[in-house]
């Protein structure tokens, strides 16, 4: 069967208004704004959440949030509601990245609550998980994933249609120093978290990986088993990178 990746990139903290338009601009005219041989994906910041949404409207790009809390609305000063993505034209909501994990006090449970919330709420939950370079080197691995997934799957109502799509990025591949995970290796953590959700629910979740994702190791990595598609950060934030990698992948696994 061939594959039908997801290819996205979410821009962290990155952006003006006008260096979004521009990215916007140059995805919406090439051919890939519409190819139903991928699922691409943009996730800007807050600020030009609605505008990006807009801007891409006419495409099949999903345009989704970097983080949205798990009420509906209220005294959370700082925070955005699902509703508010909804409301901004958002389909998507990334949950749980390591650098929210690591600095803003993202655990298991708040993760566990924000997807039950998206997924209420119809977005594409779109939960990050992955190893520490210390559980890497601890041998614990396996051990971390089980306990991310168990808890990202813990709270939503599966007896109703979700949107959960899980990415696996190793926090010790994420950013500058980070060391893009081997193929094989990513590849069985893949295997392992699909397996996982297919025990606990009976269906297995779409994996992507994410962790500096190049052009040199895009094709390699999207072509493995267990793949379902790539997360990129710094290689995707520049249009014509974004869709070179989409190119590259979409014509190796057609
Ligand atoms: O979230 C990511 C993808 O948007 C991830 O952190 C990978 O970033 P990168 O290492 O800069 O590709």
């Amino acid at each position: 069967m061939t594959k039908r990746p997801w290819i996205g990139t979410s821009w962290k903290m990155n952006k003006t208004v006008a260096e979004a338009d521009a990215f916007c601009e140059t995805v919406a005219r090439s051919p890939f704004a519409r190819d139903d041989r991928a699922q691409l994906f943009v996730i800007p910041p807050f600020t030009v959440l609605y505008r990006v949404a807009q801007a891409l409207d006419e495409t099949d790009l999903i345009v989704g949030a970097q983080n949205a809390h798990w009420k509906d609305a209220g005294a959370w000063t700082g925070e955005v509601s699902p509703v508010q993505v909804k409301d901004c034209g958002g389909r998507l909501v990334e949950i749980g990245h390591s650098e929210r994990r690591e600095h803003f006090g993202e655990t298991d449970e708040t993760v566990a609550l924000k997807t039950e919330a998206a997924v209420r709420h119809g977005l594409v939950a779109l939960v990050c998980i992955g190893d520490t370079r210390e559980e890497y080197d601890a041998g614990r691995t396996a051990e971390a994933l089980r306990r991310q997934t168990e808890a990202l799957i813990s709270r939503v109502d599966w007896s109703r249609p979700a949107k959960v799509v899980v990415a696996y990025e190793p926090v010790w591949s994420i950013g500058e120093g980070g060391t893009p995970a081997e193929p094989g290796f990513a590849d069985e953590q893949h295997a392992r978290i699909k397996e996982l959700t297919r025990e606990k629910l009976g269906f297995a979740l779409p994996v992507l990986y994410g962790g500096s994702v190049n052009p040199g190791n895009c094709v390699e990595l999207a072509a493995q088993d267990h793949i379902d598609g790539l997360f990129i950060g710094r290689s995707a934030w520049n249009a014509e990178g974004y869709l070179s990698i989409v190119s590259d992948v979409v014509s190796s696994l057609s």
